[in-house]
């Protein structure tokens, strides 16, 4: 499978596939600093909301081995992690991963003994996020039988988990059973995840796809062509909003138009309990030469100004249900126990 991340405990190199030369170049970037991770994180070498969550967790391995030899050792680690867990501001995953692996550890700690306390639980991240991606994909592929053309956007896959993936896990899933015809891959402007990275994966696992422009999207679904729309998420909120890659909410509004079931597939580490509707979720916004350029070219007059949202938020209204490792759940969720981690 591929390793879109791995740890060298011995050199303390986390060794990152940079997802920005894909589909061109497999080239993996050696990252030994907490700095230039968070680099690799806001320039895209790393990304997708779950794998945010696992960078973030070396992360934290860094910050504390960095700050080990501080007098002040927890205060170090603190402003590391702050620099850490706002690099990018929508996937819920990298705050509360990195949050929620510190507050399992006892501040009677030594610094010393911090930073084999924080391996041992990078660790069994990494192995949750791989078993969570397998159930996820088998409830999406029960739920979506028959559904035999899928539309998608942005990359939900192993290079945006580092297990089979969720949106594009249940994709894999149903072409192993079967029961697929194809996929539609939204290209997904401005930096074409769907398009360079979707289709990357997919052609290795020989499942089906056409990459479509975006602004396709609608009239597939109006000829008839799509099943089902499922989407990936960064960040779903208590009453069930949802934000992810920019364009989804339009698939969504075009998805209840049409009568098409539209479905958020994520693991409940992507649900934040915290924000009670997506007026409180802040929309990471990118830099403008990302729409102005493609792949360093620029195909926009000088001197004209682009916006660069890079997610959108779709009302629970417009959603189906939540695809999640623990079965399929429906908004709002202030009254389930235990969402997330
Ligand atoms: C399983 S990944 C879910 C989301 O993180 C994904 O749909 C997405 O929007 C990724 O955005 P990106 O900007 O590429 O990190």
């Amino acid at each position: 499978m591929i390793q879109p991340l791995q740890y060298d405990r011995e050199t303390g190199t986390l060794f990152l596939l940079d997802q920005t030369l894909l589909p061109d170049e497999e080239r993996y970037v050696q990252v030994k600093t907490l700095d230039e991770l968070i680099e690799a994180i806001k320039a895209l070498r790393v990304r997708g909301a779950p794998l945010l969550g696992l960078a973030g967790a070396y992360g934290l391995l860094f910050a504390v081995l960095e700050s080990e030899k501080s007098a002040l050792f927890w205060e170090e680690l603190q402003r590391r992690v702050d620099l850490l867990v706002n690099a990018r501001p929508t996937a819920v995953n990298l705050k509360k991963e990195v949050e929620s692996i510190l507050e399992d550890i006892p501040m009677t700690a030594e610094p010393y003994e911090v930073a084999a306390i924080v391996y041992e639980k990078v660790l069994s991240l990494e192995s949750r996020l791989r078993n969570d991606d397998l159930s996820l994909a088998m409830h999406g592929a029960d739920l979506l039988k028959g559904k035999r053309r899928i539309l998608t956007i942005c990359n939900t896959g192993t290079l945006a988990t580092g297990g089979i993936g969720t949106a594009l896990g249940i994709i894999k899933v149903k072409h192993s059973k079967g029961d697929l015809d194809v996929a539609y891959l939204c290209e997904t402007r401005p930096v074409l995840q769907g398009a360079r990275l979707s289709a990357w994966e997919l052609l290795k696992e020989n499942v089906p796809h056409y990459i479509i422009t975006d602004n396709a999207a609608t009239y597939l679904m109006s000829l008839g062509k799509v099943d089902a729309v499922v989407v990936g998420a960064d960040r779903v909120v208590r009453n069930g909003d949802t934000a992810n890659k920019v364009g989804t909410l339009m698939l969504a509004i075009a998805a209840k138009h049409y009568g098409i079931d539209f479905y958020v597939a994520a693991p409940t580490s992507s649900f934040d309990m915290t924000i009670a509707n997506g007026n409180g979720i802040v929309v990471e916004e990118r830099d403008p030469e990302e729409v102005l350029q493609i792949h360093g070219v620029r195909i926009a007059p000088k001197g004209s100004r682009a916006l660069n949202y890079a997610f959108d938020v779709t009302p629970a209204s417009l959603i189906d249900g939540y695809i999640t490792e623990q079965g399929i759940l429906k908004a709002p969720f202030a009254e389930v126990n235990y969402i997330g981690r």
